[in-house]
């Protein structure tokens, strides 16, 4: 049942509106929004709080309707959640359910793809390898660190062998040596599985480190603003690449972007 992966399998956004409420408490918070997510690019989405980064993420999972234009995945529109593509939160303690094992949060997410038995226990396993937690299906997710419980989450958006993961800033909620630990474990299995990234964050670092590419938003109504590509080689690596000028040219590039005026919250620090 997962979509084999084609090159035909870019991600279009394609004149996207979306509008929350009706009547008089009607209001726009996405206009006219077009993005082209290429098979097996990774790309970020960065903007000021409140601009529909989130949003549009929702609607690329087809979690939430647009109010206008439409998305493709392939030659797809996108209707409902497709197979073949994984959404990771940032609120893991919310996305795993504590009273089920790690195996049985795993399973739960491959549970329409109806996988034979021995199939869905391999994947688990798998899964689970390329996160680094081999071993730890038993466990239940409030056994774990937080760093831990997001590395399930990942494992579970992996079992169903993804073409594409929609990441909404995942890595908000741990400490920073987890979170470098998680930007390359995620860098690391979009390459081994080869798929098509869409990753929301408030960090710049973080964008330009992880990315193909950078989609930059603004708010009021929410909509792209600029597009950068990101030519660093990779792999990156956290002190190497951070020490790269094309970097620190980016960064900055970036960062002047989202603190124009009804600017941003960022964490460039
Ligand atoms: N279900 C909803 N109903 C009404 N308004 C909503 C709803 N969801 C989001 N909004 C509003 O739409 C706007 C965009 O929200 P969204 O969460 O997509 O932005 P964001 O860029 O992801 O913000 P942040 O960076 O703070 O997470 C905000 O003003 C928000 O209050």
């Amino acid at each position: 049942m997962t979509v084999p992966w084609s090159g035909a399998m870019d991600l279009h956004v394609e004149g996207v509106r979306k509008t929350y409420g009706r009547g008089s408490a009607a209001r726009e918070v996405l206009t006219e929004t077009s993005v082209t997510v290429r098979s097996q690019q990774f790309v970020s989405i960065v903007g000021p709080s409140g601009c529909g980064k989130s949003t549009l993420l929702m609607m690329m999972a087809g979690l939430l309707r647009p109010s206008g234009g439409q998305i493709r995945l392939g030659e797809r529109v996108v209707d409902g959640p497709p197979v073949g593509l994984s959404v990771v939160f940032q609120d893991y303690s919310r996305s795993l359910f504590p009273w089920m094992t790690v195996r049985r949060n795993l399973a739960m997410a491959a549970a329409a793809y109806k996988l034979p038995k021995a199939e869905l226990r391999q994947r688990v396993e798998h899964a689970l390898v390329s996160v680094g937690l081999p071993g730890s299906a038993d466990m239940y997710p409030w056994q774990m660190s937080g760093g831990m419980q997001q590395r399930v989450a990942i494992a579970r958006a992996l079992v169903v062998e993804p073409t594409v993961m929609l990441m909404d800033e995942p890595f908000a909620a741990v400490d920073a040596q987890t979170r470098a630990d998680l930007e390359d474990l995620v860098l690391r299995v979009r390459h081994e599985y080869k798929i098509t990234v869409a990753f929301v964050t408030h960090d710049i670092d973080e964008a330009v480190y992880m990315g193909d590419r950078i989609i930059v938003m603004a708010a009021g109504p929410g909509r792209v603003l600029a597009e950068l590509n990101v030519d660093l080689p990779r792999p990156r690596d956290q002190v190497e690449t951070k020490l790269d000028p094309q970097f620190a040219e980016l960064r900055s590039e970036v960062f002047r972007l989202v603190m124009r005026p009804g600017g941003v919250k960022s964490t460039v620090g």
